[in-house]
């Protein structure tokens, strides 16, 4: 496999792309947005430049990564001739089922088609084209140079030598695949969002304050960043989206979104994306500082 697209420029996708480019894969980066393309570009570059600066690149390695970088925003002469698509375009089930119509259309029958998806169903995803067996989950994870993990996705459908090949291209990519079958959450969040919601519900109850739940988690278990915070920079309303799907599709009360957050994404206090959250983000400097909200 050489030569593959990526659809959607943002967050994800340049880091996406930027990953497969840096590997020696020529990677069509394609977005219905131009000015997305040109900010993802910068985007590459100056994390090229972070890369070269700490010696995890060499200048040749820059280069060459940006050299095999090319920009569509017609995504059917983006995707001819690949052999891999990852789409990686906004959270919306019927833009992607759109999408995936579309690249039914446009791509030889072989072509992979995957997709980034945090919370819809890869199975229903597959169900859009004509290839089910050809349709995969490949979950990066926010940053995508630097994070190792690839949650691999099997849909209902998904043929076992897509799987294999889709994870030794992950190995390529310098990656740890991991893979799980095509349920809500899949595994990554299935986890993480109780979790996260359990904190903000211990929050809502008064169990303890924002700083102390967070330092708990911090001190406590080793994680690199309390619950409150990390939800705080994936954003309160993708939390409260992939709560729903959740609770929706697995029809426990365990997964029932805590009111606090509710409330929260109906003010528009979606954390890092708004400036407010559980802390707060405009004017504060380098240090975290609770929310006014949240001060005890
Ligand atoms: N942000 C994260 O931390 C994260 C982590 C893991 C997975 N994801 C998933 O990755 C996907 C992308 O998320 P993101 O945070 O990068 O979103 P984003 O909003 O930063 O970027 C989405 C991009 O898709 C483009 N787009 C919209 N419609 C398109 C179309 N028809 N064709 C081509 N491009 C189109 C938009 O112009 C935009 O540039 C989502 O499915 C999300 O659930 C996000």
């Amino acid at each position: 496999m050489q030569k593959v697209a990526v659809i959607g420029a943002g967050t994800m996708g340049n880091g996406i792309a930027h990953v497969f480019a840096q590997n020696g894969f020529t990677v069509h980066l394609i977005d219905v947005a131009q000015p997305a393309l040109d900010k993802a570009l910068d985007t590459i570059v100056r994390n090229l430049n972070r890369q070269l600066a700490k010696e995890i690149i060499t200048e040749d390695v820059k280069q060459s990564t940006i050299a095999n970088l090319h920009t569509f925003t017609d995504m059917a002469a983006g995707v001819k001739g690949v052999e891999l698509v990852v789409e990686a375009a906004t959270e919306n089930v019927d833009l992607k089922l759109r999408i995936f119509r579309d690249l039914d259309q446009h791509t030889a029958p072989g072509t992979i088609l995957a997709t980034n998806t945090s919370s819809i169903s890869i199975t229903k995803i597959a169900a859009a084209t004509s290839r089910p067996g050809k349709v995969i989950g490949m979950h990066f994870m926010n940053p995508v140079p630097v994070m190792k993990l690839v949650e691999i996705i099997n849909g209902y459908a998904t043929e076992p030598d897509v799987t294999a090949a889709v994870r030794e291209l992950s190995l390529k990519l310098g990656k740890v695949p991991c893979i799980v079958n095509d349920y809500p959450g899949f595994v990554a969040n299935r986890i993480l969002m109780p979790m996260i919601n359990e904190a903000i519900i211990a929050l809502y109850e008064g169990v303890a304050g924002v700083e102390s739940i967070d330092t708990v988690m911090k001190l406590g278990m080793a994680h690199p960043m309390g619950p409150l915070q990390l939800a705080d920079f994936i954003g309160l309303d993708v939390c409260l989206s992939i709560l729903r799907v959740l609770h929706d599709g697995l029809g426990q009360p365990k997964y029932a979104p805590c009111p606090l957050l509710v409330n929260m994404v109906t003010a528009g206090h979606l954390g890092v994306k708004s400036g407010k959250g559980f802390y707060k983000y405009e004017g504060a400097g380098k240090d975290l500082v609770v929310s006014d909200r949240f001060r005890q």
